[in-house]
């Protein structure tokens, strides 16, 4: 390549180290000798980003000369988490530019903290969405990723006395190096309004939408590179401008608000991302966020199937259209709508494409997180969109009345409009109807799915569901997150497992070799020091790394049960009050978690855990073996400093509630023992590791379910255990409170009168399975074989292999092999 090209696409240091000075003076204007790490990290970036741009380019011209079925994955969340280090993993750039910028007086690691985390989601179903687009990347699917560019991202927690605060999140505050505006790709989207039927020029009757507002979506690329390969896809995400951005006429009239008005109203839609995850809010900002992205990415894709010169009725050959969740559902109504009132196809063409082209996958059986929209809202937003559904809805309960004659119970709790109470439009059914395929994200998730929620629907279409078990993907969880251990792999393996997670099997071999074992230990240990020392400049709570590390990280819910982890801390801190001999294994509890900020309780529970890390901390008597601590601001990147220093992972969720967890996957991948309930991917970890690498506990979701059909009395259980009463007691005491026995009252009082999530029948099983964890540690080179088995039995939670079964089971997706000859 001409020399010039060296300093763009190079990969030795020296062409990087080019590449950043020139960035650091072309592209950022900056003195060499007053540049920061900040402006480093910018020079780097854009250096990186140069030689991803080839790659990126090639990538596209290649599914467009090939022709090839694309995969569209609509997602209201990604949860990328920052991109300069797996960028270099994956670009096998790391020690080019710890070398390129060592020559430049600079340390990679700093520099790499420098970048402000993307944070577009809430927790699992966001980085869900971003492991599927590494997987699709290194696995050369064709793919392109559809969201929202909100300009804040989920909040920032800070803990304040104990309590969470949400601060703004600023992401974009420096700019962001990662994304290339597209300005000319821009749709505009109508919102409000009426329709009106008119005669087109053959004198057919057609529905025209006069919408009250219109916006316009731009586009904003990111590209997200494979793992060891030349494919580079796209993440494009859609941010809202006004039409009219300045109302000159308003401002010579001198009404300065009425000129900007527009664009202020305009830009609310993708302000901000909604930091609820579970229950569902019937926001209409969050109905036109939804309907904004999603309107965005159908013309989008109708546009570049223009562009191919593909007539529209062959949308379903040349698109799969995934549904993470039923965000983006408005989609099946906007792609019927786009198909007949501005392609003129004839309504049954138009459905056959739309189902073909739709997949849906449903995250979560909680009733209170399954979307509906009151009927007014949806009549008043998305006028044509109604008619279309009403019309979708005839359709479709003509069918189940031809299939189950005489049901109209049935037909009444299949339909897609609830009419019980005041009307709703159901988007789970709205999202069943409209598509060829319809997944759960675990077995036992798929299996209830299909026996509760859409038992209605699974009946009709026994042939639309399939489980489609999640995955994580190992280059940033392994690779990236635990460097020591990546490095212990690739010479006892090779390195073929990064991308065949399977080869880690493997490892088993190993097993019987005591200097295996306690290297294995010894890269355990430094993960737990390096973890442990961000602890102490977070929270100042010290923790040793020869304790057990027992870790509870996800957002904080009632049915994740973080306060049943907290009764068994409390039921130690007890015992150890009485007897301060007792012989448990030191350990140190570890919390991270952020709670909706609406979410009473879940607030309490964070207030709680931190004020029990502060007596307990505190306490002389106790805190030679026990230590809490509660991580602020969970997020992908202090994840990635967590799941490498676990010992023990907390999955322990009310049987039946959690639809799958990935958390538990990338704590097995990196050699934690679980803890857990027989609830979503944990059943599968079990059967992958074998129930003697296993801490099984608890009601299975059977029984939950039968002992809540039987009316579940928690008071019935207080008295179970000597203990339980104990420490609910001292938690309504006031003991972690100064003496205010009201500020948990309501935490107690939750668990005493109601306990919706079974805390109290589940609190004997646990604490019983905990002294079954404290044997198993204290014997390590045991604990260390279960350890190596977790992490040699994990290949089946790759996300390789969840979007392999996606590609292969519902979108019918080739890999296209991507070579950008450089
Ligand atoms: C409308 C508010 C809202 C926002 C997000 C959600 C998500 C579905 C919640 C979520 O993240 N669910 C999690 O998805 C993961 C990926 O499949 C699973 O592993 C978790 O078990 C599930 O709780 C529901 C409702």
């Amino acid at each position: 390549a001409a020399v010039g090209a060296t300093v763009r696409v190079g990969l030795d240091p020296a062409a990087l180290q080019q590449g950043i000075v020139d960035h650091l003076r072309y592209s950022i204007g900056q003195l060499p000798a007053l540049a920061t790490p900040a402006h480093y990290y910018r020079a780097l970036a854009l250096a990186v980003r140069d030689r991803l741009q080839d790659r990126w380019i090639r990538t596209t011209e290649t599914y467009f000369e090939q022709e090839r079925k694309l995969a569209c994955y609509l997602s209201a969340e990604f949860l990328l988490g920052p991109h300069l280090a797996n960028n270099l993993l994956n670009l096998g750039l790391e020690e080019a530019a710890r070398g390129a910028l060592a020559a430049l007086g600079q340390d990679l690691d700093t520099i790499i903290d420098c970048e402000p985390e993307p944070g577009l989601g809430n927790g699992g179903l966001g980085r869900l969405a971003a492991c599927y687009l590494d997987s699709l990347a290194t696995l050369a699917y064709p793919a392109v990723g559809y969201g929202i560019r909100y300009e804040f991202g989920i909040f920032a927690q800070q803990i304040r006395d104990g309590w969470q605060i949400e601060r703004t999140d600023k992401w974009l505050h420096a700019g962001n190096p990662w994304e290339i505006a597209k300005p000319d790709i821009c749709y505009e989207v109508n919102w409000g309004g009426h329709t009106e039927t008119y005669a087109d020029e053959a004198g057919l009757q057609r529905v025209r939408w006069v919408p009250f507002r219109v916006v316009k979506g731009l586009a904003y690329d990111t590209p997200i590179q494979g793992f060891g390969v030349d494919t580079c896809n796209t993440l494009r995400l859609w941010s809202a401008e006004a039409v009219e951005s300045f109302d000159f006429q308003a401002f010579n009239t001198g009404d300065y608000f009425e000129a900007v008005e527009a664009k202020l109203r305009s830009e609310t839609v993708t302000k901000v991302l909604y930091p609820n995850d579970e229950p569902a809010i019937g926001k209409r900002l969050r109905l036109a966020q939804q309907y904004f992205f999603v309107s965005c990415s159908l013309q989008d894709m109708l546009r570049i199937l223009d562009l191919a010169g593909v007539p529209v009725e062959r949308f379903a050959e040349r698109y799969a259209v995934q549904l993470n969740d039923t965000h983006p559902s408005i989609g099946v109504a906007e792609l019927m709508r786009l198909l007949i009132d501005e392609r003129h196809l004839d309504w049954d063409q138009a459905w056959a494409i739309t189902v073909a082209a739709f997949g849906y996958t449903n995250h979560t059986l909680l009733p209170e997180a399954l979307e509906t929209w009151s009927l007014p809202l949806f009549r008043e937003c998305l006028p044509r969109h109604l008619e279309i559904i009403f019309e979708i809805n005839r359709r479709f309960l003509d069918q189940v009345r031809a299939r189950f004659p005489g049901d109209e119970a049935r037909v009444a709790r299949m339909s897609l409009i609830g009419e019980v109470g005041d009307k709703q439009v159901r988007m789970a059914h709205l999202a069943s109807v409209g598509s060829h395929a319809i997944n759960g994200v675990a077995a036992l998730h798929t299996d209830l799915l299909e026996n509760s929620v859409l038992a209605d629907f699974h009946e009709l279409w026994p042939e639309r569901f399939s489980n489609k078990t999640n995955g994580v993907t190992p280059r940033r969880f392994l690779a990236l997150a635990n460097p020591g251990l990546r490095a212990l792999l690739d010479r006892t393996l090779g390195t073929d497992w990064l991308v065949d997670l399977t080869a880690l099997r493997r490892l088993e071999a190993h097993i019987e070799d005591p200097a295996f074992r306690s290297e294995w230990r010894a890269i355990k240990h430094a993960n737990k020091r390096r973890l442990a020392d961000y602890i102490a400049t977070q929270t100042g709570v010290e923790l040793d790394p020869n304790w057990l590390f027992d870790i509870q990280v996800k957002r904080i819910h009632e049915y994740k049960r973080q306060h049943l982890n907290l009764l068994h801390i409390l039921t130690l801190y007890r015992r150890l009050k009485a007897d301060p001999g007792l012989g448990i294994p030191p350990r140190a509890f570890i919390f991270g978690g952020k709670a909706a900020p609406g979410y009473f309780l879940a607030k309490r529970i964070i207030k709680l855990i931190n004020a029990v890390a502060g007596t307990i901390n505190a306490d002389p008597e106790v805190n030679e073996r026990l230590k809490v601590a509660f991580v602020p601001n969970f997020n992908v990147r202090n994840a990635e400093l967590i799941y490498p220093a676990a010992d023990l992972s907390e999955q322990i969720s009310t049987a039946g509630k959690e639809a799958s967890g990935t958390g538990n996957m990338k704590f097995m991948l990196n050699g934690a023992l679980t803890i857990g309930t027989l609830d979503g991917a944990n059943v599968e970890i079990r059967e992958q590791v074998g129930d003697e690498n296993f801490f099984l506990f608890g009601l299975t979701a059977d029984e939950v379910a039968r002992l809540q059909r039987q009316g579940y009395r928690s008071a019935d259980w207080l008295d179970s255990h000597a203990e339980l009463r104990a420490v609910l007691d001292m938690i309504g005491s006031g003991h972690f409170a100064s003496g205010d026995s009201e500020v948990f009252r309501p935490l107690v009082e939750n668990l005493t009168d109601s306990d919706p999530f079974l805390v109290l029948a589940d609190y004997a099983a646990y604490v019983a399975c905990q002294e079954r964890v404290a044997s198993a540690w204290s014997d390590p080179e045991r604990w260390t074989r279960m350890a190596i088995l977790n992490t040699a039995r994990c290949g089946r939670f790759s996300s390789d292999r969840a979007i392999r079964e996606y590609a292969d089971e519902i979108w019918g997706l080739q890999p296209v092999a991507v070579s950008a000859h450089i």
